[in-house]
């Protein structure tokens, strides 16, 4: 286990399982913001300062596949790319909570998104279409202040239910939502980069009292890879969003009139965390 600042190594780790009570440990250190270095006398583990450590981990074989251990990034980090590149070289299994790396990680935190598109695509069924709404802090967001909350109050509050990215500014600005976007779209195949996607003019000044509300949208098709604010009927799908809930439509052949649709609680910690764990559950079976 690693954070910014401190590795833990467990004295058994390739032959006994991770004791649960010795993991609450670990979270209520973090959550109460103490170092971990506080553990390093609990006898279950050692405990390392400075990023070279885990360069001794990935020298000493103890992330190769046949070691049985996965390696999960949940940072909101570039820094953690090498890292990645190097265990994937050692045929090590990755689980991503992470969207830097842009790569396959979870999108749409524990809803089956990525896991429905693969279904699809293996199927043979060639996907036209995806629509939905990807931010769990802008669905949340919007909502809280169509219901006259000050935006201030609102965004500290997604921040505090751990909805935002670690700076809410990747969520505010459309960051996150574009890597998402970016990640959807290169399953599709299509060769895109961040800089190939068209950021839609912020309209909010624009809607009407016509009964429309602004979500932040975003499309993917056979033209467009975008993401943005739209003006969308109060009463459709993308309208009918509450709180920090995503959606998303994919049509393809099979769902051509009727798209599959995913929705759910997009963003939190429990989901976020369910997700992970379903991602490492889900890679058990290639191991020997
Ligand atoms: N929250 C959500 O709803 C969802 C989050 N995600 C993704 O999960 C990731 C984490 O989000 P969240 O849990 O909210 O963020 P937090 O800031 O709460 O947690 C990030 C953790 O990563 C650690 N970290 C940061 N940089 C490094 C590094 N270079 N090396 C090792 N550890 C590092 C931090 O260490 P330290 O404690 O020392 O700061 C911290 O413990 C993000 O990529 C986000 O996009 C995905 C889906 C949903
Ligand atoms: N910050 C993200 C969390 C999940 O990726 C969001 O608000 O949707």
């Amino acid at each position: 286990m690693v954070d910014k600042n401190q590795t833990i190594i467990i004295a058994k780790v390739l032959t006994a399982e991770l004791d649960d009570s010795f993991l609450l440990e670990v979270c209520c250190v973090k959550s109460n913001g103490s170092s971990l270095q506080t553990l390093a006398n609990s006898g279950v583990c050692q405990v390392f300062s400075g990023p070279e450590v885990i360069q001794k981990v990935i020298d000493n074989g103890l992330l190769g596949k046949s070691t049985g251990l996965a390696f999960v990034d949940c940072s909101a980090s570039a820094e953690t790319i090498g890292v990645l590149n190097q265990v994937v070289d050692f045929g090590c299994c990755v689980v991503l909570a992470n969207k830097k790396p842009l790569t396959v990680p979870m999108v749409g935190a524990g809803l089956p998104v990525i896991a429905s598109l693969n279904h699809i695509i293996s199927s043979g069924d060639p996907v036209y279409r995806i629509i939905g709404s990807l931010s769990g802090t802008l669905g949340y967001v919007m909502s809280e202040v169509e219901d006259g909350k000050p935006f201030s109050q609102v965004v500290n509050a997604a921040k505090s239910l751990g909805y935002t990215e670690p700076d809410p500014r990747d969520d505010l600005g459309g960051m996150d939502v574009a890597r998402k976007v970016l990640i959807l779209a290169r399953l599709l195949g299509r060769r895109l980069n961040l800089d190939n996607m068209k950021k839609i003019e912020d309209r909010i000044k624009q809607v009407s009292a016509n009964g429309n509300v602004l979500r932040y949208v975003c499309l993917i098709d056979d033209a467009r890879c975008e993401v943005g604010i739209q003006e969308v009927p109060k009463d459709s799908a993308l309208g009918r969003l509450r709180g920090s809930d995503n959606v998303v439509e994919i049509y393809s052949r099979c769902y051509e009139k009727q798209p599959l649709v995913i929705q759910g609680a997009g963003a939190g910690n429990d989901t976020t965390a369910a997700g992970v764990l379903a991602d490492i559950l889900d890679i058990q079976d290639l191991f020997p």
